[in-house]
């Protein structure tokens, strides 16, 4: 794969978008998977995980922290083992999380449930101002000493870990729901019985994918009632093996390109909505709604469950048929960057009518002004969403309109994204 340019103008399609796009797995599952095969005693291996800076991370972090895994990126496969070894090091250990929320909410709750040992975490510049305060509060509640050499409540953090030891605590997830699934993932491992009482809203969806995935590696872990979770010590028993869902959420964004050039592509794997273990698979009922709506009337939807996938629809949405209203957002302002004002900005820069409110994103279409270059505030999302929209060919003459500044950033979840799209894009003029 060459290397993606600074500046990357989008060719728009010919024609329209034909044939198959083989989709990588999952992030959410292949990390959630790693340290749960992590916290296993016997090898397992992963099969479909995603190959990214994300999972690299991820893996890179375990092996600091001493157990083994190996990567395969041809097979697509992770084998973690060694699992005995894991946080022998008498040393200090440095882990660094990139901007990977899932690796720096996981790895925190791993590190200050470890038996012993001391572990330097920090993470980019943007990561040391996304939240981890509830969780670092919780796991204190639980005993553990976690120091914050910089801001209180945010990276770098420095924890001295004497395992967790139990009890009830409180838990505020409404920033993040990554806090609750990290502290539900390594609460069997304490010494007693953990309760966890939430405090203010959470998105179940990740919850859930969390829950589900623990029941297949061997933990039962009782739905909430009230706002409250039991989790009894219990030891992991992971599968030899396990299999990786293609990730909903990069579908979404071959899920919206028909809208922009017509066609049809095929997807295999993805899990239709409700029948995987991801949320964002139902951005395909807002996709048909999309389609179903009256020319000119409002199109409201709720993304607060299904958030990652929001840019998917706003990035096109001057392209629709009526006015997009997408509520919901709030807490995807202290993501890979505050979203809701970067796409306010983006498509504005395109010409469009934005109404930004502190939840949401108004986007009234109006004509499409070209040779606009798209800033990505190192935010994959921003990248792939209006790599989408560039394939519209606005001029009808098939000459770029739309280019994307620091397209790379794709590689967070998904390094071969623009390398696919002009994959596709022959593939659909070939016929
Ligand atoms: O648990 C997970 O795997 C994720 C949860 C969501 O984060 P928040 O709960 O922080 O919104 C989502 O945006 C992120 O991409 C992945
Ligand atoms: C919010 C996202 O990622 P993270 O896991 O870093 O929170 C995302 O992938 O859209």
């Amino acid at each position: 794969m060459s290397p993606l340019p600074e500046v990357l103008p989008i060719v728009p399609f010919p024609a329209p978008a034909r044939g198959e796009v083989v989709l990588p797995g999952s992030k959410s599952l292949t990390n959630r998977a790693l340290l749960l095969a992590a916290l296993g005693r016997e090898p397992v291996t992963l099969s479909g995980a995603l190959f990214s800076e994300d999972t690299h991370l991820m893996a890179t972090a375990l092996r600091a922290l001493g157990c083994t895994v190996e990567a395969d990126e041809a097979a697509l496969t992770l084998r973690v083992a060694d699992q005995a070894k894991l946080f022998t090091a008498t040393a200090p250990v440095d882990v660094f999380v990139g901007l990977a929320g899932t690796a720096a909410r996981f790895l925190t709750a791993l590190c200050a449930a470890a038996p012993r040992g001391v572990y330097r975490i920090d993470g980019v510049e943007q990561m040391r101002k996304r939240p981890m305060s509830g969780l670092i509060d919780a796991l204190r509640q639980l005993g553990a000493e976690i120091i914050c050499p910089g801001e209180e409540g945010f990276f770098p953090l420095e924890i001295h870990a004497r395992g967790l030891r139990g009890g009830a605590i409180e838990l505020d997830a409404s920033a993040s729901s990554q806090l609750l699934s990290a502290l539900l993932m390594v609460a069997p491992t304490a010494t007693a019985p953990i309760d966890i009482q939430l405090v203010g809203q959470v998105r179940w969806t990740f919850v859930e994918m969390t829950r589900r995935l623990m029941a297949e590696f061997g933990v039962h872990v009782p739905a909430a009632s009230d706002g409250r979770f039991h989790l009894a010590p219990t030891a992991y028993a992971p599968p030899t093996d396990h299999v990786i869902e293609p990730d909903a959420t990069a579908a979404s964004y071959w899920q919206t390109l028909p809208l922009v050039v017509g066609g049809e592509l095929t997807l295999p794997g993805l899990r239709a909505p409700g029948t995987g273990l991801q949320g964002d698979a139902a951005y395909a009922e807002v996709l048909a709604r999309v389609q179903a709506r009256a020319t000119g009337t409002l199109l409201d939807e709720d993304f607060r469950e299904i958030s990652d996938t929001f840019l998917s629809l706003a990035a096109i949405s001057p392209l629709l048929d009526g006015p997009t209203r997408i509520t919901g957002l709030t807490h995807t302002r202290h993501q890979e960057t505050d979203r809701v004002a970067g796409m306010a900005t983006e498509l504005r820069r395109l010409g469009q009518d934005v109404i930004e409110e502190e939840d949401s994103l108004t986007i009234t279409p109006r004509p499409l002004v070209p040779d606009q270059t798209i800033e990505t505030y190192g935010d994959h999302r921003f990248a792939m969403s209006f790599g989408i929209l560039g394939c519209h060919d606005l001029r009808g003459d098939g000459s770029p309109w739309l280019s994307i500044h620091h397209p790379a950033v794709c590689a967070k979840t998904f390094p071969h994204f623009f390398s696919l799209l002009d994959h596709v894009r022959q593939k659909s003029s070939d016929r």
